[in-house]
């Protein structure tokens, strides 16, 4: 008895055998775990024992007398005689407890599992009373017991329903004891329980750490009835204790029996939480007294993980081959799951281990592999190879390149691979070694060959051709070229962004295309300072590495939208990019060792020249594209665009027929706008409709369905139309001189390759398409516009000024009508979204317009006693400049002598306070509108008159300038007329 003397629990039978409860663990074990552990079972005889015990017969006897007056006590015929003496001291012998506490016990309320027969487990009770009482009776007694009773799934719900408002409350549980709430409910204090419990000795009472409650560890003996309650608090239950039924040991509970331990044997072996019962279970004999199978099937539901419900069902159970048969089938689940659970750990297992082995092979073979020499380790592959890339382009590169980069690689092969710092070294080493230091593409300065591909490309554009070719001649004579800043000025659509690749092809130079619209972040421009996670150079460090030369050509598109920023100005970054003195060492952020940018060939693009900074503007070279004639746009329909859209659309040659006077009356009423890109638009619209009626009449696609890359189908169109440089790249390709182009938008254009054969080709035998302007309606719809022109014949009042607008030159009339007559009521009103300096201007052509009149007519009082309302047509569109002067004081005098104007003349001029005539801007765009509105004669200021000389004959030819520098002049030519004669010249066409 060992175990005894060490504290482990032992509860015996009165039968020969005792059963021995040896705990997998102390009790106080059991009371940590807070579970229910089950605790092997030995049968033994009296005397096998007696050699370890000497007072074991004693002990033995004393247990008997004790149970045998309990159960006379359940039975209910004790008659409340005191307790017998227990003699072992600590506690472990059941001792026959006084009567009355038989009948009367403490409920001890288990919130989890039923206590079974036979088995320990460790309960927590929180009711003081109840912990006082029970500690006052093992003081007194030695013994305490109670009756265990598992709480009811449903008794939360039921409590939470009682405590609502309007219910009556009927308890409060707190632990193992019940607070009465509502008084008159005492009758169920108890009800919360199952009925069914298991009588309990209290074997230890350990009071927890620095708490109230304590944990009990409780050693269930038999099954009992609770009767009715006693006590609230503590809850006291009258109790009867339950008799298992009569059973006939026969051979199927034998065998039931030996299933039962051979499947506990079996848990045991399986599962290493029952070890320790495994040697205890071999004591068992396979046939031993079948009296013991109640016993040893509570033992078998003891160690199952069966639910609460379950194990109270077993627990009520009073049929013991009946609960033989459920516990032997509650073992064989919980085996079944301990399987189960193995074979996941084992799978868990296996993965970690074969991943194990994985890198523990992995490393090896590096190692080998390293050892023979056979291969580097990754740092020193990623140093190599930085060396070798640098190692091309070592001897352009400038000292503190050199030396950076050595350092880096040596701070490189310091450093651990999975180190962050690494990461970071290693993508500037990257970019460092991107760099093409010192290496230029070859320069060529063939003009001829220039102006061959400036002209394949784009008709026109003379300024900018010409300013190419300048700089090449330059280039020639000095034997080198230096970085130039050209800025293309003009409206939307006329070639400015396309012309930029062309001069590339025509250079021979890598081409790379950035838009700074909206760009308002300066890191785009000079890079993130390194310390930034994911830092990234600028785009012009971008740029270098991905043409892989030092003199491509940049186009910077929409530069006169360059962004505000809140972080630097990207204007100033700008500038230090773009100004020759600067960018020779230009520095960026990222990179932080200058690079030589002073070979790079600038080109910008704007709208406007007035949003532009104005130190970005002085360092630029301004060429004005302004918009095509109707002729010039008809020429680059028949000649650029429509070959393009053909080859786009996939339409054969000579299926389609477009008219000329179907092109011409597209520009006229479809395409009015300064540029051609709507021009586009709209024959890619009539050649996809083209397309559709070819298939429907039968056209064939290509033989060969092998599609290059460079070829477009009628797909790709809407993407060539939303990037012109489609039309350029395409022109391009057919050359076959084409550079390799990197374009910020584009990326890059792959190489081209010649269609492999002829029959790559759609093919159509009908008779071809034909496109005539009657026909344009079903293609294109309605003409937008039929007619700049508002009036047929002006009336007096109504003059027709010349404006110029980001879109181009357009006409644009003033309207002058009286509002009120009446002595001292003279004043003007303007409308039409007029700016500050528009409205100056009217006053100023109000005040010389009376003074005008005055020096005319001494007599006239018209505009101190006339209300004017002076409007600008178009209201929404927003209008200012001083350049309408001339035509406000003329409709202001048409008005006050009730006089037209002579009829299509168009006018355009600043005017003074004193009637001088100031020059304005923009006067090819002024032409080109004037002629597109049929006007014959144009009203320029004097000191325009270069302006307008330097035009192309064909822009000015049809129109008659008059050159002005007083208003008396103006005056002549609009008003000096008679009225008849105005009406006799009236407008040619409407
Ligand atoms: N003179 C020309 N000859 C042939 N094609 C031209 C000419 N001018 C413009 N185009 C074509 O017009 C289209 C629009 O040109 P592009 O995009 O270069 O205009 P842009 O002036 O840059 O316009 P935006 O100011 O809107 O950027 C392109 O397909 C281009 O090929």
């Amino acid at each position: 008895m060992a175990a005894l003397q060490r504290g482990r629990c032992v509860l015996q039978t009165a039968s020969l055998f005792r059963i021995t409860l040896l705990g997998a663990c102390s009790p106080r074990d059991v009371a940590r775990r807070g579970v229910l552990q089950p605790v092997g079972v030995r049968w033994c005889s009296g005397s096998e024992d007696s050699g370890s015990s000497g007072n074991y017969l004693t002990r033995f006897w004393n247990r008997m007398r004790g149970e045998k007056a309990a159960e006379k006590q359940d039975n209910g015929s004790g008659s409340g005689q005191g307790a017998s003496s227990g003699t072992a001291g600590n506690g472990m012998i059941v001792v026959k407890p006084p009567e009355d506490r038989f009948r009367k016990v403490l409920a001890v309320e288990l919130s989890r599992r039923p206590l079974m027969p036979g088995t320990a487990i460790p309960v927590v009770v929180n009711n003081r009373k109840m912990i006082k009482e029970l500690q006052e009776l093992k003081n007194a007694s030695g013994q305490a017991y109670v009756g265990a009773f598992l709480r009811r799934p449903e008794a939360e719900q039921l409590q939470q329903q009682e405590n609502e408002p309007g219910s009556s409350l009927w308890l409060s549980s707190t632990g193992g004891g019940m607070e009465i709430v509502s008084p008159n409910l005492k009758r169920d204090a108890a009800s919360h329980l199952f009925e069914v419990g298991t009588f309990a000795q209290v074997h230890m009472i350990l009071p927890n750490e620095g708490a109230d409650p304590a944990q009990l560890l409780l050693l269930g003996h038999k099954r009992i009835r609770r009767m009715s309650v006693v006590n609230s608090d503590p809850l006291r239950v009258t109790v009867q204790t339950l008799k298992d039924q009569r059973h006939d040991n026969d051979d199927e509970m034998k065998a039931t029996m030996m299933e039962i331990v051979s499947t506990m044997r079996d848990l045991f072996h399986m599962h290493p939480l029952y070890t320790e019962q495994l040697k205890t279970l071999h004591s068992f004999g396979i046939g031993a007294n079948l009296n013991h199978v109640s016993r040893l099937a509570d033992i078998g539901a003891g160690i199952t993980s069966a639910q609460d419900v379950v194990l109270q069902e077993v627990l009520e159970e009073l049929d013991v081959p009946k609960r033989a048969h459920v516990v032997l089938m509650l073992l064989k689940k919980e085996i079944d799951l301990v399987k189960l659970q193995q074979q996941i750990g084992k799978r868990v297992e296996e993965k970690i281990s074969k991943d194990q082995r994985r890198y523990f092979l992995m490393e090896q073979l590096k190692s080998i592999k390293k050892e023979l020499g056979l291969e580097k380790d990754e740092k020193s592959a990623l140093i190599q190879k930085f060396r070798e890339k640098f190692s091309k382009y070592e001897d352009g590169a400038p000292k503190e390149a050199k030396s950076v980069i050595e350092e880096e690689l040596e701070k490189l092969s310091a450093l651990e691979p999975a180190s962050s710092e690494f990461g970071v070294t290693r993508n500037y080493l990257e970019w460092l070694t991107s760099i093409p230091w010192g290496h230029f593409s070859k320069e060529i300065f063939d003009v001829e060959h220039a102006i061959q591909v400036l002209d394949e490309d784009h008709y026109g554009l003379s300024d900018v051709k010409d300013r190419i070719l300048e700089f090449m001649a330059v280039g020639l004579l000095r034997g080198t070229t230096q970085g130039k800043i050209l800025c293309l000025v003009g409206p939307p659509g006329v070639g400015k962004t396309s012309i930029g690749k062309s001069v590339a092809r025509a250079l021979k130079r890598e081409y790379f295309r950035f838009s700074v619209g909206g760009l308002s972040d300066v890191a785009e421009i000079k890079g993130h300072r390194r310390t930034y996670v994911g830092a990234m150079p600028g785009k012009m460090v971008q740029c270098m590495k991905q043409t892989g030369t030092s003199n491509p050509l940049v186009l910077i598109d929409e530069i006169d939208k360059l962004g505000r920023g809140y972080q630097g100005d990207p204007a100033s970054a700008m500038l230090e990019l773009l100004d020759p003195e600067q960018n020779v060492n230009f520095l960026d952020h990222y990179l932080d060792v200058p690079i030589d940018l002073s070979k790079v060939l600038f080109m910008c693009t704007a709208n406007v020249i007035d949003t532009i900074p104005g130190p970005l503007l002085d360092r630029m070279e301004v060429i004005r594209i302004a918009g095509y004639l109707a002729s010039e746009k008809r020429w680059i329909a028949r000649k650029y665009l429509e070959p393009q859209i053909k080859e786009a659309t996939g339409v054969p040659e000579g299926s389609v027929e477009m008219h000329d006077d179907a092109t011409d009356v597209l520009i006229e009423d479809y395409c009015r706008e300064a540029g051609v890109r709507n021009l586009r638009n709209q024959l890619e619209k009539i050649y996809r409709k083209a397309a559709l009626k070819l298939v429907k009449k039968g056209a064939k696609g290509p033989k060969r369905q092998e599609v290059h890359s460079h070829q477009k189908g009628a797909g790709d169109m809407e993407m060539e139309t939303s990037d012109e440089e489609g039309a350029a790249s395409t022109a391009a390709e057919t050359s076959g001189t084409s550079p390799s182009v990197v374009d910020e938008g584009l990326k890059s254009v792959p190489e081209t390759e010649p269609p492999k054969e002829a029959t790559d080709k759609a093919s159509y035998d009908g008779a071809p398409i034909v496109i005539s302007a009657k026909d344009l309606a079903d293609y294109v719809g309605a003409p937008p516009f039929k007619s700049d022109r508002l009036y047929a014949t002006t009336p007096p009042g109504v003059v027709m000024g010349l404006a110029w607008t980001a879109m181009g030159g357009s006409t644009l009339y003033a309207e002058s009508a009286v509002v009120e007559k009446g002595a001292g009521k003279g004043s003007v009103t303007c409308t039409g979204q007029l700016g500050e300096v528009m409205k100056e201007s009217a006053t100023i052509a109000r005040t010389f317009a009376r003074s005008f009149l005055f020096s005319r007519d001494t007599d006239s009082d018209f505009f101190s006693d006339h209300s004017i309302h002076v409007h600008f047509p178009e209201g929404a569109v927003p209008k200012d400049g001083p350049s309408a002067g001339v035509t406000l004081v003329t409709s202001l005098l048409s008005l006050a002598m009730n006089k037209p104007v002579a009829p299509d003349l168009a006018m355009t001029g600043e005017v003074t306070l004193t009637g001088k005539i100031l020059p304005i801007g923009g006067v090819k765009e002024k032409t080109i509108a004037a002629r597109r509105s049929n006007v014959k004669r144009i009203v320029f200021p004097e000191g325009n008159h270069r302006d307008y000389e330097e035009l192309a004959d064909d822009i000015k030819s049809g129109v008659e300038a008059h050159f002005v520098s007083e208003y008396s002049q103006v005056f002549d030519l609009a008003l000096g007329h008679s009225a008849e004669e105005a009406r006799a010249n009236g407008p040619s066409t409407v």
